[in-house]
């Protein structure tokens, strides 16, 4: 059989070209000219090549250059085979050089469970409740969601509203505080001294699920767990992977003015209780106590604690809340020291609003310490002198965690968290919003934390409403200042004439103002007493205890009534700042011009109204400022002043979020 070699190559240089009229017999092979004269001048060509190229004994391929088989070349064993070794050996690849099974097996497909945050399919499956969803279900409550504005400036952790349904159910049948493991004497606390003269007393949703969990007790419906908060891939390698310890570390997240506080304090007093009963040495230390006070027959003991024998924990305590302000820290305090009062046990505070000198009494006081509620950077700088000081702590609480681990005060907290977590067992995070940034910084640092979030985390509540004032209008014509002065005259006026104003006595309204720069604090107020109005600027600059001063008014539960001489009084002090600029006087008004430092946890249970002065810049700020108002199940109102050049989409969406009681994002 004879047939051209057209298609043919020469068998030692891989040439294809060939004359066209060269017709090869069946059996015979061919040689370029170069390798012909190659072969004839190179005396070292190895014998068996020579027998390779002898023509009689080749058979042609009728494939050459036509490219690997499809069937048998995908096998990788052949393909490595037939692939020189040496230094070049991966050029030229048509194929990858991956193994399939192994490229199978290490593939993470990416499921996307909300816009901008991509999980992988492993790190979904390590959260529970997310196996038996599919992902259509998963990306559904995004996919219903026609907020454009928010959407485009994302800032919070989103939580899908099955999930929230789910634990919704699972609290529904607790009701009482009596349900939970706690010792009695809390349980007189919580009824005698916290929540004292309340009538039927029920523990708030972060209550219900927070408390038994902290306490290690079962309770409520089993339904699955919730996801709760989806955690965005890790970045970096974990930090605080939790080692063969008991160590448990929990992210409590629930909407302002929810009672977070009391859902982390009674089950660490708890803790503190037990853990007193079983201390040997505080034991031996009270029967020493014991022994004394009846040798001195009723005279104080304390000359023989401060000289003889300080107690077991004098600087030691075993529970720190940490919490970002000084006011905060008054506010926390006082709620522990109800509880401490009736379950025996010393709570101290160490904040800028104390001396050096007491500070340092708190802290090394001989009758020891059970607890301790601090700020981040003079506990820090206290534990660099004396890192015994967190050596026995097995409870820490960071709250407002989303503003402790922030920039400003992330080394602070991160240091004390260092140096306490070799005898921690709890580590509770707790917050109101849990911004993305968080949410990463978690999944990090703490990819072991159980995430507590109750259903209406996110949203505020509809029993707030939000007034829009478009200062672009008239009669303001872009004047923010003079937008903000009517608000506040209409809401006193509104409450005067629903009032009466003649009897004798007013009934003050606290308002709260907020200002997105600390500059324009002080010119808000400034304006605000030129047109009668009683106002004080507080920000990052003032004074602590001064902040403290100012706010005690807006903390208290009691109404604020003032007598008519108050009033005149008050009239004068305003028109003397202003300088008698104005002669009109609102005399039913308090108003405090702040920046965000006023918005984070402070319980001004009185504030029924918050004015919105600058549009705030993420739905964070919305939610703390407006949480000021209508707290723990009160009515409020918030009034937003919007300008030319304010988002307006972005406030017609939270309001529009706002009514339909659904959670910003
Ligand atoms: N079960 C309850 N029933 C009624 N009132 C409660 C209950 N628990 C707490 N409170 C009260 O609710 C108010 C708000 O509580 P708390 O300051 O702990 O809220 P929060 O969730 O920490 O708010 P924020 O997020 O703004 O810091 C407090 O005055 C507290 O005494």
């Amino acid at each position: 059989m004879w047939r051209t070699a057209r298609d043919s190559v020469c068998l030692l240089c891989r040439s294809a070209a060939v004359p066209r009229s060269t017709l090869l017999e069946s059996g015979q092979t061919w040689l370029s000219s170069t390798s012909q004269r190659s072969l004839s001048t190179t005396s070292a060509l190895h014998a068996r090549d020579r027998e390779r190229a002898r023509p009689s004994r080749m058979v042609l391929s009728d494939r050459v250059a036509r490219g690997p088989r499809t069937d048998s070349r995908t096998d990788s064993s052949k393909q490595t085979r037939e692939r020189p070794a040496g230094p070049w050996a991966a050029t030229n690849r048509t194929v990858a050089n991956i193994d399939p099974a192994r490229r199978h097996k290490g593939q993470r497909s990416v499921v996307l469970t909300r816009p901008g945050a991509a999980t992988t399919d492993a790190t979904d499956r390590a959260r529970p409740g997310a196996r038996d969803r599919k992902p259509r279900e998963r990306a559904y409550d995004d996919k219903d969601d026609h907020r454009k504005a928010l959407k485009m400036q994302r800032a919070l952790t989103t939580i899908p509203y099955r999930e929230r349904q789910n634990v919704k159910a699972r609290i529904s049948d607790i009701e009482s505080f009596t349900q939970f493991r706690l010792l009695p004497s809390l349980q007189e606390a919580v009824s005698n001294e916290v929540l004292k003269g309340m009538v039927d007393i029920k523990p708030t949703p972060v209550q219900k699920l927070a408390i038994p969990l902290l306490l290690g007790q079962t309770l409520g419906r089993r339904t699955p767990e919730p996801a709760a908060a989806v955690a965005a891939a890790p970045r970096e390698g974990p930090r605080y992977r939790r080692p063969e310890t008991d160590r448990k570390e929990f992210l409590l997240a629930a909407e302002t003015g929810s009672g977070k506080t009391l859902a982390y304090l009674l089950p660490i007093m708890n803790a503190l209780k037990l853990a007193e009963a079983d201390d040997a040495a505080a034991k031996a230390y009270d029967e020493r106590l014991e022994a004394e006070k009846q040798h001195r027959n009723g005279t104080p003991v304390s000359e023989w604690i401060d000289k003889f024998e300080p107690h077991p924990n004098t600087a030691r305590p075993r529970a720190v809340v940490l919490v970002p302000t000084a006011e905060l820290v008054q506010q926390v305090l006082s709620a522990a020291k109800k509880i401490a009062h009736v379950a025996k046990l010393k709570v101290r505070a160490v904040s800028s609003n104390y001396s050096h000198g007491k500070i340092h009494r708190n802290m090394y006081s001989n009758s020891g310490i059970d607890m301790v509620v601090a700020t981040p950077h003079l506990l820090a700088a206290m534990a660099e002198q004396d890192p015994n000081i967190l050596a026995r702590v097995h409870h820490l609480v960071v709250d407002e965690a989303d503003s402790l681990f922030d920039r400003s005060f992330s080394p602070e907290t991160s240091k004390i968290v260092d140096r306490a977590m070799p005898a921690l067992k709890q580590l509770i995070l707790c917050s109101a919003t849990i911004p993305r940034r968080l949410d990463s910084y978690l999944a990090a640092h703490f990819p072991d934390v159980h995430r507590v979030a109750t259903p209406n985390l996110h949203a505020i509540p509809r029993r707030v409403q939000l007034g829009v004032i478009d200062v672009s209008r008239e009669p303001y014509r872009n004047n923010k200042l003079l937008a903000c002065a009517d608000a506040i005259w209409s809401i006193g006026k509104d409450a005067a004439e629903h009032e009466g104003l003649d009897k004798g006595e007013v009934d003050v309204k606290r308002i709260m103002v907020f200002v997105n720069e600390r500059e324009t604090t002080q010119e808000v107020a400034d304006y605000l007493i030129s047109k009668g109005i009683d106002a004080v600027a507080l920000h990052r600059d003032t004074p602590e205890n001064r902040q403290s001063e100012m706010l005690a008014t807006f903390t208290s539960n009691e109404a604020m009534r003032i007598s008519r001489d108050e009033v005149e009084l008050n009239k004068q002090a305003i028109l003397a700042k202003s300088g008698g600029a104005n002669s009109r006087h609102l005399a039913n008004t308090k108003v405090i011009v702040a920046t965000d430092l006023a918005s984070r946890g402070i319980d001004t249970l009185a504030v029924r109204h918050v004015v919105l002065y600058d549009v705030p810049h993420t739905t964070i700020d919305f939610i703390h400022r407006l949480g000021r108002a209508g707290r723990m199940g009160r009515r409020g109102r918030g009034i937003v002043l919007v300008g030319r050049d304010d988002r307006r989409d972005v406030v017609a969406e939270v309001k529009e979020s706002m009514f339909m009681g659904q959670a910003l994002i």
